[in-house]
């Protein structure tokens, strides 16, 4: 949830973003759309934990098994939030799938340790995405162009986030590629909170359970999109 939240990059006179609040629960697809420079990935890079508001707030309503909301709300730390920026595949920084999704882990005497638990959320990170079988030697750039999006999701779902936010998850696909992408987001909206900004409204429309438009200025407002009457 996010509550009234103002961004002001340091050291300059202008708002980003206006008093912006909306609220996504859980396991649910949210949309944020709305014009080239309206402020989409200012809020994710807020959500990512990569910036902090200037004001306002960030955090997670979670609910007992009878329904009741816990309280205090919890902050959304970074940790807990899986980011998959546009074109994730440009940043691929190893020479095998193994290495690319351990990048960044905790590493010991004598090379990677991996723990039984994140081996374990790998395995399913990878049935999610349909990855399963896939070579762990092979060299990520080989991939195709939908194989490579579906390793950058791996390698985020395999931290297990409370929200995965996806900046134009189908932006520079093909056509086939795309819908592949939009059947596999289908299948892991069942598990998983995922907020998306993205300009393909059409493509998307059926997965969306709620939409924003972010207008110029860096104000969002809750929109249906048409051919769904979602609010
Ligand atoms: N650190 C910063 N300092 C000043 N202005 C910034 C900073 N970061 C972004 N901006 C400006 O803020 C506005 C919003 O940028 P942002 O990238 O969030 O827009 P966007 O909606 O994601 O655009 P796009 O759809 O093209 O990705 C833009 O005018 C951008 O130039």
């Amino acid at each position: 949830m996010v509550k009234d939240v103002y961004y002001r990059p340091p050291g300059t006179q202008i708002n980003l973003l206006n008093g912006v609040s909306f609220s996504l629960p859980e396991k649910s697809f949210g949309l944020i759309f709305g014009q080239s420079g309206s402020g989409k990935t200012t809020l994710l890079q807020l959500l990512a934990g990569l910036s902090k508001p200037t004001s306002g707030s960030i955090y997670i309503q979670k609910y007992s098994n009878e329904g009741k909301p816990n309280q205090p709300p919890e902050s959304l730390v970074p940790e807990r939030v899986g980011i998959v920026f546009q074109f994730p595949e440009r940043y691929f920084v190893a020479d095998t799938v193994l290495d690319e999704i351990t990048f960044g882990w905790p590493k010991q005497k004598g090379g990677l340790q991996l723990k039984e638990q994140l081996v374990l959320n790998l395995q399913r990170a990878f049935n999610w995405v349909g990855l399963n079988g896939i070579s762990l030697d092979k060299d990520p750039h080989s991939l195709s162009g939908g194989y490579k999006r579906r390793l950058a999701l791996a390698i985020q779902l395999a931290q297990v986030p409370d929200l995965l936010i996806l900046d134009e998850p189908l932006a520079g696909l093909d056509w086939k590629a795309r819908a592949d992408v939009v059947k596999l987001l289908k299948h892991l909206k069942k598990e998983l909170t995922i907020l998306v900004v993205s300009h393909d409204l059409k493509e998307l429309e059926d997965l969306v359970d709620r939409s924003w438009r972010m207008e110029m200025g860096g104000v969002l407002t809750e929109e249906c999109l048409p051919s769904t009457g979602l609010v």
